[in-house]
């Protein structure tokens, strides 16, 4: 059964809905698996001899009110800036990788299918796509510098890789340029050899050419300190493939007829006007999306080249819809979720488990469970298996009656040289990360 701590909220961080009754109930082992780690990293005094130099929360300081809101250190002068990058073990070398270039994407694509984030039990891990990789890493404005791999000298094989793209991060009341950070891997056979901190610390030199001095990142482990904690829920969409591999388990009384039938969807959505959403609509669904984003602690500051980019529908990478009213043509609700299977490990039947995941959604004329309820309707359609979302913005609202069941994995959210006073509580984030 799958039981995790998988980063950047992996399905296989699930333990899925547990339909004993109509609604899937609360997993206890959340509470346990996270109240471990929190006592593994805080009470056990888990030491951190990377993060502990570096401009972040440290747990030591958690509840100190006298520390003031934003940034931790003021920038350097650029002409400060380191010039060299980061000394690596001898054997290997940097390389920016030009995800224009299909082999180096092919590369990056297998290294991080074989060696990215996967469950505790090792279950499923990770298969971002071709093509998710170049839209989720070239953005408008984005360095290529900021593709970041090392290889072995000898046989050039990529064996590490992290990721930053540029963004407008609106915390409070300041809109603060940073890197959003991802896809930090490094290849199973050089694990532990400290090279995850000299790669963070060379994207930092890099993003700090650019004069930039703040970060966004999510991860599943614990690190010196959350402004946030989530949780994913899953929405079962396949409930027979997500059993037989294993993703979530037969309710106890459950049949398994009984169990499709509690999670079967109807053919079409069910909103008037809802459709597809279309070049022409950016201008509206940008104005939709910066009021809605208007009321989180912590957003993306959206322009229109930003959702052109973010949110227009990209076959296999990214699905939004919205809905036009039917008399006056305005755009009053706006759906998406984003594509990322996971590869399903040792399963004779199955390779691929298919999962949306809910990106942004703003519901202003339509119940927002209605709209929900259509896009996981589309997926459907679309033949996914399962419908993740974060318990971000207001996604508690419908989650239950939908009968998303909560995982058993946390995604924490961190900025880097950004303090805030008190951790946030999911709802106040309207930040989605890939
Ligand atoms: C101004 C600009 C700033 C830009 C930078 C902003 C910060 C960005 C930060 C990165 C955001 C990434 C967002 C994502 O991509 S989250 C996804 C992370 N990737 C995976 O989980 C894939 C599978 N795992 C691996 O490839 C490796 O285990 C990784 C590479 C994760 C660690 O490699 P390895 O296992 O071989 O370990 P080590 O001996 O080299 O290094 C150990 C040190 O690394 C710290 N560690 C471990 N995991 C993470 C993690 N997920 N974020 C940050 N730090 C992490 C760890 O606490 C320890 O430090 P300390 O506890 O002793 O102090």
């Amino acid at each position: 059964m799958v039981d995790s701590n998988a980063s950047s909220g992996s399905p296989e961080e699930t333990q899925n809905p547990n339909p004993d009754g109509n609604e899937p109930s609360e997993s206890d082992l959340t509470l346990d698996a996270l109240t471990r780690k929190v006592q593994e990293s805080l009470s056990l005094g888990k030491k951190h001899k990377f993060w502990e130099t570096q401009p972040v929360g440290q747990f030591k300081d958690v509840g100190d009110s006298n520390l003031p809101e934003g940034p931790i250190e003021p920038p350097t002068p650029l002409s400060e800036v380191k010039q060299e990058p980061y000394n690596l073990p001898n054997l290997y070398e940097w390389v920016t990788c030009d995800m224009d270039s299909e082999e180096t994407c092919n590369e990056v694509y297998i290294l991080l299918t074989n060696n990215y984030v996967e469950d505790d039990d090792s279950m499923f891990r990770f298969n971002y796509s071709k093509e998710f990789l170049r839209w989720a890493l070239r953005p408008p404005g984005y360095f290529r510098s900021w593709h970041i791999g090392v290889r072995v000298k000898s046989s050039k094989k990529l064996v590490a890789f992290i990721t930053g793209v540029p963004a407008r991060i609106r915390v409070r009341d300041d809109i603060v340029t940073m890197a959003e950070v991802n896809f930090l891997c490094v290849h199973k056979k050089l694990r532990s050899k400290r090279l995850a901190p000299v790669m963070i610390k060379e994207v930092t030199r890099r993003v700090h050419l650019e004069n930039m001095w703040q970060a966004a990142y999510t991860a599943g482990v614990v690190l010196p300190t959350p402004i946030s904690t989530c949780q994913y829920w899953h929405r079962s969409l396949n409930p027979k493939k997500l059993i037989d591999v294993g993703f979530s388990r037969l309710g106890a009384r459950m049949t398994m007829s009984r169990t499709i039938k509690l999670y079967k969807l109807p053919e079409s959505a069910v909103t008037p006007g809802f459709r597809k959403m279309e070049l022409h609509d950016v201008p509206a669904v940008t104005r939709l999306l910066k009021t809605y984003l208007s009321q989180f602690a912590v957003a993306p500051d959206f322009d229109e080249n930003d959702v052109e980019h973010w949110l227009l529908p990209k076959e296999d990478v990214v699905d939004s819809y919205l809905v036009e009213s039917p008399e006056t043509h305005e755009i009053t609700d706006f759906s998406s979720f984003y594509t990322l299977p996971s590869s399903i490990l040792g399963n004779q039947n199955y390779s691929i488990l298919k999962a949306a995941y809910s990106y942004y959604n703003v519901a202003t004329s339509t119940p927002l469970l209605q709209l929900m309820n259509d896009a996981l309707i589309m997926a459907k359609q679309k033949d996914y298996d399962v419908f993740n979302a974060l318990d971000v913005m207001q996604n508690e609202s419908f989650l239950k009656e939908l009968k998303f069941g909560p995982g058993d994995g946390k995604l924490h959210y961190y900025l880097y040289n950004y303090r805030i006073k008190q951790a946030l509580k999911p709802s106040e984030l309207g930040l989605v990360l890939l």
